[in-house]
């Protein structure tokens, strides 16, 4: 399906891992309109993407898709400045935490389609996952559409809006920590006295290799973690002090905590 041209609304680090991600995927800068506030990232998005970077109110009346892309606290200005302007039928698009679409319809048009996108960073090397939801006037078409530019950049997975702020606390925020896992393990590697690029690249082929085998080998984490798990040998020594210092039970609080923030985004109290 093509509607024309997508206007991301707030190219940030998401916003702008999507526009690299449709330009790989075929689209051309043409069919794309950048905004931001930042001028230096406005410059970064004309000279890397080549593509044009507008007004808020320019992107929202040319384009068939707005995709809303800033903080969720910068929502409400951005709606409050693009609502009346949207051309008629255009999709919206949000990627924003928190926010449900519901929240996002009573700011905008009546009858304005509304999609809400969880991406996570890993668009950027076409691994990202993608969550999505319609909202109360976006149509099967409308879905599928937001399918179809997110799959050439990861996974894509429909989800009740109600899973949302879990698939947040799961997906959206998990990159950050499989980074903070390596990120102590290679300070680790430099307390057992590796050189630092050693470290990291011990750390970081091991977790592309523990990733592709989650993927690829059809078994669960916790077989694959028995399989390197000897009796009396070194991980099970490593396991008890895992174990010892309850790091599965902070694993369990803190994606219950970030599921608590995204709701308390939705609730407008940030
Ligand atoms: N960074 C991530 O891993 C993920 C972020 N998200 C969501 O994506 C959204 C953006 O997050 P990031 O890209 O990390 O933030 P960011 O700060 O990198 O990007 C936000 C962009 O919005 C621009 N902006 C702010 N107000 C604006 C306005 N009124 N008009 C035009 N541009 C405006 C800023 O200049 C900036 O370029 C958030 O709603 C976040 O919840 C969703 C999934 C993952
Ligand atoms: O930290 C955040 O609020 C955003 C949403 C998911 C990932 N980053």
């Amino acid at each position: 399906m093509t509607r024309g041209r997508i206007a991301v609304l707030g190219a940030g680090k998401m916003g702008g891992a999507l526009i690299a991600g449709l330009l790989r995927s075929g689209h051309t800068a043409d069919d794309l309109l950048a905004t931001t506030q930042e001028p230096e990232r406005a410059e970064e998005l004309r000279s890397r993407h080549g593509v044009e970077v507008v007004s808020n109110l320019e992107a929202a009346r040319a384009a068939a898709t707005v995709v809303l892309a800033v903080k969720p606290q910068d929502m409400g200005t951005l709606l409050e400045e693009v609502g009346t302007a949207l051309a008629p039928g255009a999709l919206v698009v949000s990627v924003a935490a928190g926010l449900p679409t519901s929240w996002l319809e009573g700011r905008l048009p009546a009858g304005t389609p509304v999609v809400r996108v969880m991406p996570n960073t890993p668009v950027l090397v076409d691994e990202g996952m993608s969550a999505v939801s319609a909202g109360s006037h976006a149509t099967s078409e409308h879905l599928a559409y937001v399918e179809e530019l997110l799959a050439p950049v990861g996974r894509v997975l429909r989800v009740p809006e109600y899973q949302l702020d879990a698939v947040t606390a799961l997906s959206g925020s998990g990159p950050a920590y499989f980074f903070y896992m390596c990120e102590a393990m290679i300070e680790a590697g430099l307390l057992l006295g590796l050189p630092r690029s050693v470290a990291h690249e011990l750390v970081v082929q091991t977790a592309v290799g523990s990733a592709r085998m989650l993927r690829e080998a059809g078994e669960s984490p916790v077989a694959l973690r028995e399989a390197v798990t000897s009796p009396a040998g070194t991980t099970i020594a490593a396991i008890r002090e895992l174990e010892n210092h309850r790091v599965r039970a902070a694993l369990l609080s803190a994606l219950e905590a970030a599921r608590d923030r995204s709701k308390e985004l939705a609730a407008g109290t940030a």
